[in-house]
């Protein structure tokens, strides 16, 4: 099969979730979602608390049904090929749960068990570096070891598309990027990824594309590259002024040199920003004329949490 014929690891169409809560209150976690994952390619969901993400991982793993809408994964559907997919599927979900007393090792021989055909138990645990912990107990490991089991766990099946619902959440540094390189590594041998993050850096380091979800609506979609440049500029500038915020004119600052677009944010005036070069001089030149005195500034490339900002005027992780 050709690239443009292979079927697509992921396809959904019009999902809707809508739960019913204890209160007969209806919430619509998933509106209208539309998401394709091409084969060999890694696709990350962002969006903040409550956008959906962890509802749309959930039902495109066959785990919870939609209200309505279209799933396919590899051209097959949860309803008539579950046998099929499940084989395919390696999933590790936002909080795992496993047997406390099992060993490292037994735990990934349990779930090898449930795959007929899949890698060596030993070789998964060398792809999360866990093989010099094959015979500790469950309980006895850290939170970042535990990760990296439930992810061997997922990688067992020899999966063609694995699943990972924030997969570094609360990890160290060192834990985190061990992780990311097990993904690459994933990817490299083609396999397919469907993972959430709240962090910018493992969403730019790891995603070919990435989809971010607000409010159960996909709002944006690209590369993180496409992203970021329809910011318009690949800085932003901010900063705080002495006296009445009232007074500042954002109209005035976004004409300035290099000066792309101005907005308030989290009490700083923001600007998107295409030289740093041209437009801080201007600036400082500007808030001088006007009487007024610095008293802050920094200046960072732009980044996909500035997206999420520039969309929908807040934080990704507020
Ligand atoms: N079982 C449930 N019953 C009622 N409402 C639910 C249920 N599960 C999730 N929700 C609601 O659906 C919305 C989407 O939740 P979801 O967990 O999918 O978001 P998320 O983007 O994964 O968030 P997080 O990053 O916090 O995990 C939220 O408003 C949440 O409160």
């Amino acid at each position: 099969m050709t690239e443009n014929t292979k079927p697509l690891a992921v396809r959904c169409k019009g999902l809707i979730k809508v739960y019913t809560t204890r209160h007969h209150e209806m919430v619509v976690a998933v509106n209208r979602l539309d998401l394709e994952v091409h084969a060999g390619e890694c696709f990350g969901l962002l969006g903040p608390n409550g956008a959906g993400k962890t509802t749309t991982v959930e039902i495109l793993e066959g785990l919870l049904a939609p209200t309505a809408g279209e799933v396919e994964l590899f051209g097959k559907t949860w309803e008539k090929d579950e046998r099929f997919l499940r084989e395919r599927l390696g999933i590790s979900l936002q909080h795992t749960h496993l047997p406390e007393r099992l060993t490292v090792r037994e735990t990934v021989e349990l779930f090898r068990s449930f795959f007929t055909q899949g890698r060596d138990v030993g070789e998964a645990l060398d792809l999360v570096a866990l093989k010099d912990k094959e015979n500790a107990r469950y309980e006895t490991l850290s939170g970042g070891q535990k990760q990296r089991l439930a992810v061997a766990c997922a990688l067992v099946g020899n999966p063609a598309l694995l699943f990972l619902d924030e997969p570094t959440t609360g990890l160290d540094p060192q834990s985190r990027r061990m992780l990311w390189e097990v993904v690459l590594a994933f990817k490299q041998q083609g396999g397919s990824v469907l993972l959430t993050t709240h962090y910018m850096d493992e969403a730019e380091r790891l995603c070919d594309r990435v989809g971010v979800i607000d409010h159960g609506q996909m709002i944006a979609l690209g590369t993180p590259k496409e992203l970021i440049e329809s910011l318009g500029g690949q800085q932003i500038v901010e900063f705080t002024v002495e006296g009445n915020d009232e007074e500042v004119n954002l109209d005035a600052l976004s004409t300035l040199p290099s000066v792309h677009s101005a907005r308030w944010h989290t009490g700083r005036i923001s600007l998107t920003v295409g030289q740093l070069h041209e437009a801080l001089p201007a600036l400082l030149a500007h808030v001088d004329q006007g009487g007024r005195k610095l008293t802050g500034l920094s200046t960072h490339h732009a980044t996909l949490e500035d997206v999420f900002v520039n969309l929908t005027g807040r934080q990704l992780r507020e």
